[in-house]
C-alpha cells in the first residue's frame, strides 16, 4: 500500500519534535507533523523554559540580600517589573518556536499546523477534514494541567495561566505539594507575592526521599512561603475581583489569584485513540510496551501522553529511540529505572536520582550517608539555609544507588553523579576521586563513616544493622 507518509507525529512538543527530525533527517523517512498550539510543547511554551527563566528572576532579592552580608550595604534588588520581564519571556519563547520550527522545515518535515486526530491504523484526520496515511504513527501530544474537582474551581489558575498575567497578584495561594507547586510557590514569593503553600499531606514532593522532602519542606517555610500542611480549600467563591477561598473547617480568606497544580492528564481525549483499539490506562494513558508501542501495531506513542517518566528528557530519548528503532534499524529501549531530576526551589535545590532510602531499604542491606550542613557562601552571608547530601550505598555490592541532594546548584550536581551511579560506580570510586576544594559537591567524594545501616543485617557481621 502507498501511504502518504512513513511517519505521522502528532503533537509538537519534546517527544514528537524529536522524533520527526531523527527519523527525517537522519533515516530520510517522508515524516508529517500536526501541532494545534505552537511549536515546542510544554517544555518550551509553558513549562520548563519559561519556568526556569522565572526562577532566576526570583532570586533577585535572595541574591542581594547575600550581598549586603558581603559588605555591599545598600544592596538591593529594587522593584520588579513584571511587564518588560514578560515581554522579554515572550520574545525569547517566540525565538525559541521558531527555532524548533526551523529545526523541522531543515530535516524535511512538513508541518500541518492544526489539530489533528487517529481516523484508523494507518489514518490520521487534520481539524480541516484533510486526512493522510501514513506507515507509523506516533501520538506525542502530551498532557494538561488537572483541577482538583472542586467547587468553584474554575476561579483558579493553572500553570500555564501563570506565564501570561497581566500582572502579579499581591496574596496568592498555591494548592498542591509536587513539582509545579513546589517551584511556582517558590517563584510568586520570590518576586513578591504573599504565597499560601497548601497542602493535603505532611510533607512537600510524595515520592522523593522522606528525609530529603522533608528538609526542602522546612526551608520552604524558611524562605518565607507560607506552609499550610494537612489542608486544601473546599472550594472557592468569585469576592469582587479577587478570590475567596473557604477551607474545610468553615474559615475563609480572600486572594489576589490561586493557583492550582494538582496534577496533569494525559490528551487522549477526543484523539479517536480508543475507536481503533489502542489500550489506555485508568488516567487516560496511552499503554505502551518498552518500544513505545500500542497495541495497534502501527501506533506508537512517547512522552507525557504515556505517563512514565514526564520529563523532557525522558520524552526525548523516548521519541529519539523510537526513530532509530523503526526507521534506523538499530533497536533501542529507554531505561526509565535510572533518571535524575531537579525542582528549581529556594534557598536551594531539590536533586535526585535512584533509590530513596525508603526504596533502598527494600531492596537489602544499604549504608546511609548523609551531611547536613550550611554552605560556606550562605553561611557567611548570615542565611540559616543548610544544605543536604546523601548517598546511599548497597552494602552487598558497595555501589551507589541512590544521590539526594539539596544545596545551590543541585541540579548540576545531579547530572554528574548520574554518570558514575549509571556506570555502576562503588563507594570505593566515589572515594577514590580526590576533592575539588572548596565546593560543595566535595562532600559526596569525602563523606567517610555510614549514618546509619538499613534493610537488614549488614554482610559485614562487625557492622550494625537495622
Ligand atoms: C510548569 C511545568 C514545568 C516543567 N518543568 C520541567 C523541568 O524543569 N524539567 C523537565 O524535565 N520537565 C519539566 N516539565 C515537564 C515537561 O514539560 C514534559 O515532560 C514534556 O514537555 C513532555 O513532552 P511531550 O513531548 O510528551 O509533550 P508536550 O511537550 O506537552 O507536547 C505535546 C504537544 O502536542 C500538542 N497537541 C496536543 N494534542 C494535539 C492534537 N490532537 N493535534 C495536534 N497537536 C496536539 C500540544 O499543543 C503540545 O505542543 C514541566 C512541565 C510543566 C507543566
Ligand atoms: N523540575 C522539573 O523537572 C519539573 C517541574 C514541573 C513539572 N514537572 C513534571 O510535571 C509533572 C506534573 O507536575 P505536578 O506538580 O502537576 O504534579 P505532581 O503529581 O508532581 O503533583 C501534584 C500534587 O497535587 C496534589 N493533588 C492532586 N490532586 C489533588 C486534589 N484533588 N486536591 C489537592 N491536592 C491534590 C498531589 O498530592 C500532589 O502533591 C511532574 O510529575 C513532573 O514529572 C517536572
Amino acid at each position: 500500500m502507498n501511504f502518504d507518509y512513513d511517519l505521522f507525529v502528532i503533537g509538537g512538543g519534546s517527544g514528537g519534535v524529536r522524533a520527526a527530525r531523527i527519523a527525517a533527517s537522519e533515516y530520510h523517512a517522508r515524516v508529517g507533523l500536526a501541532e494545534e498550539s505552537r511549536m515546542g510543547g510544554t517544555c518550551v511554551i509553558r513549562g520548563c523554559v519559561p519556568k526556569k527563566l522565572m526562577v532566576f528572576a526570583s532570586q533577585a532579592k535572595a541574591m542581594a540580600a547575600e550581598a549586603r552580608g558581603y559588605g555591599w550595604q545598600t544592596a538591593s534588588a529594587g522593584p520588579f517589573d513584571w511587564v518588560m520581564f514578560r515581554h522579554k519571556l515572550d520574545a525569547e519563547l517566540t525565538r525559541l518556536e521558531g527555532a524548533y520550527t526551523g529545526g523541522l522545515v531543515a530535516a524535511g518535515v512538513a508541518i500541518h499546523k492544526q489539530r489533528a486526530r487517529v481516523h484508523d491504523a494507518h489514518t490520521v484526520e487534520l481539524a480541516d477534514g484533510q486526512r493522510l496515511t501514513a506507515k507509523h504513527i506516533l501520538i506525542a501530544v502530551g498532557g494538561h494541567p488537572q483541577r482538583p474537582g472542586i467547587e468553584g474551581e474554575e476561579l483558579g489558575l493553572i500553570s500555564d495561566d501563570l506565564f501570561l498575567m497581566e500582572k502579579l497578584p499581591g496574596r496568592v495561594l498555591v494548592v498542591g505539594g509536587g513539582f509545579i507547586a513546589c517551584e511556582f510557590a517558590t517563584i510568586l514569593q520570590g518576586l513578591g507575592a504573599e504565597t499560601v503553600l497548601s497542602y493535603r499531606g505532611d510533607a512537600v514532593l510524595r515520592g522523593f526521599d522522606e528525609e530529603l522532602r522533608r528538609h526542602a519542606t522546612e526551608q520552604l517555610r524558611l524562605v518565607g512561603v507560607d506552609l499550610r500542611l494537612g489542608s486544601t480549600p473546599e472550594r472557592l467563591e468569585r469576592d469582587g475581583d479577587r478570590t475567596r477561598v473557604i477551607w474545610p473547617d468553615g474559615t475563609d480568606e480572600v486572594y489576589d489569584a490561586v493557583m492550582f497544580a494538582t496534577g496533569r492528564v494525559p490528551n487522549t481525549k477526543g484523539l479517536g485513540l480508543a475507536e481503533i483499539g489502542v489500550k489506555l490506562g485508568d488516567n487516560g494513558q496511552i499503554v505502551v510496551d518498552e518500544w513505545s508501542q500500542t497495541s495497534v501495531p502501527s501506533v506508537f506513542a512517547v512522552g507525557d501522553v504515556t505517563d512514565r517518566v514526564n520529563l523532557t528528557p525522558v520524552a526525548i530519548r523516548e521519541g529519539h529511540s523510537f526513530a532509530d528503532t523503526v526507521f534506523g534499524a538499530k533497536p533501542r529501549k529507554v531505561d526509565h529505572g535510572l533518571v535524575g531530576s531537579a525542582v528549581y526551589l529556594r534557598p536551594h535545590e531539590v536533586a535526585t536520582i535512584g533509590l530513596t532510602e525508603e526504596e533502598a531499604a527494600q531492596k537489602g542491606p544499604h549504608e546511609v550517608f548523609v551531611a547536613s550542613f550550611r554552605a560556606m557562601r550562605s553561611l557567611f552571608a548570615g542565611s540559616d539555609a543548610r544544605s543536604m547530601m546523601k548517598l546511599l550505598v548497597d552494602a552487598q555490592t558497595r555501589k551507589v544507588t541512590g544521590c539526594h541532594i539539596f544545596g545551590p546548584e543541585a541540579g548540576e550536581m545531579i547530572q554528574l553523579v548520574a554518570i558514575s551511579i549509571g556506570m555502576g560506580a562503588t563507594k570505593a570510586d566515589f572515594d577514590a576521586a580526590i576533592a575539588v576544594h572548596p565546593t560543595l559537591a566535595e562532600e559526596l567524594v569525602t563523606m567517610r563513616r555510614p549514618t546509619r545501616y538499613i534493610g537488614g543485617a549488614h554482610p559485614d557481621k562487625t557492622v550494625g544493622s537495622a
